[in-house]
């Protein structure tokens, strides 16, 4: 008697919510599926347990209810490119969703350069990093880059001539996280030279995300989870140990640099740890002091894990993609060799500022980009107190609104009909004409891969300088027929989901490169 009570006062309590959530929420008049409008299971059931699938639902939505959808209680989605610098502009008028974000901090126990709400904060912690990936910081480092694409091309053309068959997935992911780890703090990774191209690593921070979509759905469970000891992780989900690992090896040299400066030991060259213990004087007086509070070992320690993660599957993926794409289509592959012999007739003088010219070259890896960006999906900010209007739709203070990269580069009024294909002529204006030079300026508009912005990616100038390398470097030395995609693997296999970053399914094949008929031209 009291249980059928207690299930029907439940149940009343339910509907409630609902009739609420429907009919009497600020949100009420913004267009949307009756049950994405009335609870977050929908965007659960999508990301949490479809791995990922939210970005291919959503045009779907936006074709169905119009440019402002609403996809859960207190979130709202936005399809017209014209909104995204509103939402993602300079000056943190929008600010990051604390429960999109909170859960990434989970495992660090403190917040990341990513995730930090606060703008003030954020704008602090941001000016330690920001000289150090400036473009100016790149081009003295580009030694860096320029030794780690050697590598990868040494290891390319040994494993064809010997085995006829490359791992080019794990290689290309390797090759980044080597290049962020000496880059940031001068302590390679060297998974290049691993057996199995630390591939344990890169599942691992894929497989720490498969718990985000439940953590930001119930955000109560994050503080929960930070209780659990790391050895009950392990137990429970083995593929923690190597993200732990990861953890370990970069707690180490934090203490390890913290005394090298207490011993007043000067570094070979100043590291990302550098820059966040002991933080050269900053002229710019929004400040309000010249001078920097060094950060704690275990901020340092966070950053270094944020910046090493950011910067290993989404670098890796994108100069795969652009790899599998040349390979695929032979006439692309043609143009860019040509390209890049008329550039480099001596492949040694290969530099970024030299690729960086080459018209075919930028347009592969816009491409590259575009079709997979390394974070495809919804990116949710928080409508500030003024409260905010898209597409003649008012949103209240406190709504949830977001965009995501994945439509933006779909997007058939910019891109053309078939805003699929991979094609780098779209960004070449070989005629000079004014009206595609009109064109290409809209496409760059909605180019939004590594966001924009405040919050937009810290590691962008590090990352097209791997893109330019890597890609630039592979096609100077592989003309047509020399290598080629393994026929096992196809175009399916490189389908993106998302948990923020973005990933290929983990049931889907692996990229690999094999030889062609042509290999010994290779110089
Ligand atoms: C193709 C490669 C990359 C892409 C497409 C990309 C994309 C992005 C995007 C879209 C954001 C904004 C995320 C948000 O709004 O929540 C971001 C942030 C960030 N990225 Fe990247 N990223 C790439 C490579 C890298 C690399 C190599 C690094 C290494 C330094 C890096 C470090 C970061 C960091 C630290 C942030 C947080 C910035 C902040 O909130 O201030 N990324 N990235």
């Amino acid at each position: 008697m009291l249980f059928t009570g207690a299930t029907a006062l439940l149940i009343l309590f339910a509907l409630l919510i609902v009739i609420r959530r429907r009919y009497f929420h600020p949100l009420s008049h913004v267009p949307g599926p009756f049950l994405w409008s009335v609870s977050s299971f929908p965007v659960l059931y999508h990301q949490g347990i479809e791995e990922g699938q939210l970005m291919h639902i959503l045009p779907a939505l936006h074709e169905q209810y119009g440019p402002v959808v609403r996809i859960g209680p207190n979130e709202v989605h936005l399809s017209n490119p014209s909104n995204y610098d509103k939402v993602y502009s300079v000056g943190y008028k929008f600010s990051k969703d604390p429960d999109f974000y909170g859960p990434m901090e989970g495992p660090l126990k403190t917040p990341i350069i990513l995730t930090i709400l606060s703008a003030k904060e954020h704008q602090i912690r941001r000016s330690y990093l920001n000289p150090f990936f400036s473009r100016r910081s790149v081009l003295d480092m580009e030694h860096v880059v320029r030794d780690k694409t050697g590598k990868l091309l040494h290891l390319l053309k040994s494993s064809l001539v010997s085995a006829g068959v490359f791992d080019a997935h794990h290689a290309i992911r390797a090759f980044s996280v080597d290049v962020i780890t000496e880059y940031a703090y001068a302590r390679c990774w060297n998974q290049m030279d691993q057996g199995d191209w630390g591939a344990g690593y890169q599942l691992a921070i894929q497989d720490v995300q498969l718990f985000f979509p439940w953590l930001q759905t119930f955000p109560f469970l994050v503080p929960l989870f930070g209780l659990i000891p790391d050895w009950v992780n392990t137990m429970v989900f083995p593929p923690f140990k190597k993200w732990y690992d990861s953890l370990t090896i970069v707690r180490a040299a934090v203490t390890e640099v913290r005394k090298e400066i207490s011993l007043g030991i000067k570094p070979a060259r100043r590291t990302i740890f550098h820059e966040l213990m002991d933080p050269a004087p900053l002229d710019a007086p929004e400040f309000g002091s010249k001078t920097r509070e060094p950060l704690s070992d275990l901020s340092i320690f966070a950053d270094a894990v944020n910046v090493t993660g950011a910067g290993a599957e989404t670098t890796g993926s994108t100069a795969g993609r652009g790899i599998f794409e040349v390979l695929s289509n032979p006439e692309v592959h043609l143009k860019l060799s040509g390209e890049l012999v008329n550039a480099f007739p001596n492949p040694e003088d290969i530099d970024l500022l030299s690729l960086e010219k080459l018209p075919y070259l930028r347009g592969v890896i816009k491409e590259a980009l575009r079709l997979n960006p390394g974070l495809p999906g919804h990116l949710p900010r928080v409508v500030p107190s003024s409260g905010a209007t898209f597409d003649d739709v008012a949103l209240p203070p406190g709504t949830v609104v977001s965009m995501s990269a994945w439509l933006m580069h779909h997007d058939a009024a910019i891109f053309g009909p078939d805003p699929t294909t991979f094609d780098p002529e779209r960004w070449v204006n070989e005629s000079n004409m004014k009206e595609v030079e009109d064109r290409i300026w809209a496409q760059e508009k909605c180019l939004v891969a590594f966001g924009r912005g405040s919050r937009n990616c810290l590691g962008q100038a590090v990352a097209m300088c791997e893109l330019f390398y890597t890609i630039g470097t592979v096609f100077r030395h592989f003309p047509p027929g020399s290598i080629d995609v393994h026929p096992e693997f196809s175009r399916e296999d490189l389908q993106l989901t998302e948990l923020l970053l973005g990933y290929h399914p983990r049931k889907a094949r692996k990229f690999k490169i094999v030889s062609g008929r042509n290999l010994a031209v290779v110089n």
